[in-house]
Parts: C-alpha cells; sequence; structure tokens
C-alpha cells in the first residue's frame, strides 16, 4: 500500500523525468533518478526506463543495502545512488544524465579531476561547489559506486569520466535544478571555447562559499 507521500514522490519522479526529456536533457533510455522516501528506501528509475515515460507504480523501491522491494528491476547504477545516500546524509536525491555539454565536458583530457569547472560564474560555487572527476569504468561497474562513497562526505555533485554527470540534492527539485545549473556552466565554457576567461578570484569564491 502507497501511502501519500510516497505517492507524490513517486508523480514528482515522473514529472521531472518527463521535463528532463522533453527539454533535451535526457534522450532514449540514458540517465536514472533517484530519491529517498521518508521510510528509509529508496524509489529510483527502473533499467531500461525512458526519462519521458516513466510510470509511478512501475518505479524501483530498494532498500539502503540494496534489496528489491518493489516495482520494475532497478536502474544498473543503483549500487553508485545507494553509496550516495550511505555516505552523505545531505543527499536526499541522485540525477545521473548524459546531458550533452557535460558529457562532452566529462569527454576532455587534461581536466582538474578535483574540480573540472573552474569558477567563473557564481551559481555552480553556490549551489554545488567542486565537482571533482571519477575516472573511467563501464556503466555499472561497482568501482563507481567505490569512489563515489570515497568522495561524497565533500561533495554534492560529480563528472563520471567519458560518460556524464552526477548530481545530488536535498530533494529531487533540487538535484534536477543543480544539474541544469552545471550543464549550463558546462555549455559557457564550449562557448567560450579558446577565449581568454577571467575566472573568478579566491576571495570571491570564498565569498560565496561564506
Ligand atoms: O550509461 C548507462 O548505461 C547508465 O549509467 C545509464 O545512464 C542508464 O542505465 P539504467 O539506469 O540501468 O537504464
Ligand atoms: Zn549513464
Amino acid at each position: 500500500m502507497t501511502n501519500t507521500v510516497e505517492q507524490q514522490a513517486r508523480e514528482e519522479m515522473v514529472r521531472l523525468g518527463a521535463s528532463f526529456f522533453q527539454r533535451g536533457y535526457a534522450t532514449g533510455s540514458a540517465g536514472n533518478l533517484s530519491l529517498l522516501l521518508p521510510d528509509g528506501a529508496l524509489l529510483a528509475t527502473p533499467t531500461g526506463s525512458c526519462l519521458g515515460e516513466l510510470q509511478a507504480d512501475r518505479l524501483s523501491k530498494v532498500s539502503l543495502d540494496g534489496a528489491w522491494i518493489s516495482g520494475d528491476k532497478p536502474s544498473k547504477e543503483i549500487s553508485f545512488h545507494r553509496a550516495l545516500y550511505q555516505h552523505n546524509p545531505a543527499c536526499k536525491a541522485v540525477v545521473h544524465l548524459h546531458c550533452t555539454y557535460l558529457t562532452a565536458l566529462s569527454c576532455l583530457q587534461g581536466l582538474d579531476t578535483e574540480n573540472a569547472i573552474k569558477p567563473f560564474t557564481p551559481y555552480v560555487v553556490m549551489r554545488v561547489g567542486n565537482v571533482p572527476v571519477v575516472r573511467y569504468y563501464r556503466p555499472g561497474d561497482l568501482r563507481l559506486a567505490e569512489d563515489l562513497a570515497r568522495l561524497a562526505p565533500a561533495h554534492k555533485a560529480f563528472l563520471l569520466a567519458n560518460h556524464g554527470p552526477v548530481v545530488t540534492g536535498e530533494n529531487l527539485r533540487e538535484a534536477a535544478n543543480n544539474t541544469e545549473e552545471m550543464e549550463d556552466a558546462a555549455k559557457l565554457i564550449f562557448t567560450l571555447g579558446n577565449r581568454p576567461i577571467r575566472y573568478l578570484t579566491d576571495d570571491e569564491i570564498a565569498e560565496l562559499r561564506s
């Protein structure tokens, strides 16, 4: 029996998935979403599902230790979603997409692995801070979860090398907003190209974090 809060969470996931899909942030069956329910279980998108066509009653419910409770088979990335909740109590929702500009950024050689988006506008700094890069593993590899578990306590967002972003939030709307802000920053990086950028100074960054 699904309670009202859980039903609202299911409907929010369907709505945000459709919004991502309709606006071109998600295509085909790429990407996955999850959130922490009040009962301590996770609600996640099923593996192979199109974010534009999620169905509230078919979303996967999984315990924090990985047992599949109900719904369709969970995302192949459920391990890394679980790792983020388990290693950062502030994390209440996770968005993983293959959105174009962040994924393009994730394919560049020579990224600063401690922060892939060197600050040049305030909003990414204010929303997520540094964005570390996780080395490439094939999708579903458990080592993604291991690396994210190590980074989770000190970070809110991550770039999986040659794959795409993983972004957390205090709820799914917040995680979605953080993701969209990061995608815009990545778009600016490619728009600016080789032009010299005035990056924010250390003092300017410190002021944003205070
Ligand atoms: O890139 C991949 O294959 C996964 O990370 C992904 O985005 C979709 O996998 P499922 O959530 O299992 O559909
Ligand atoms: Zn993926």
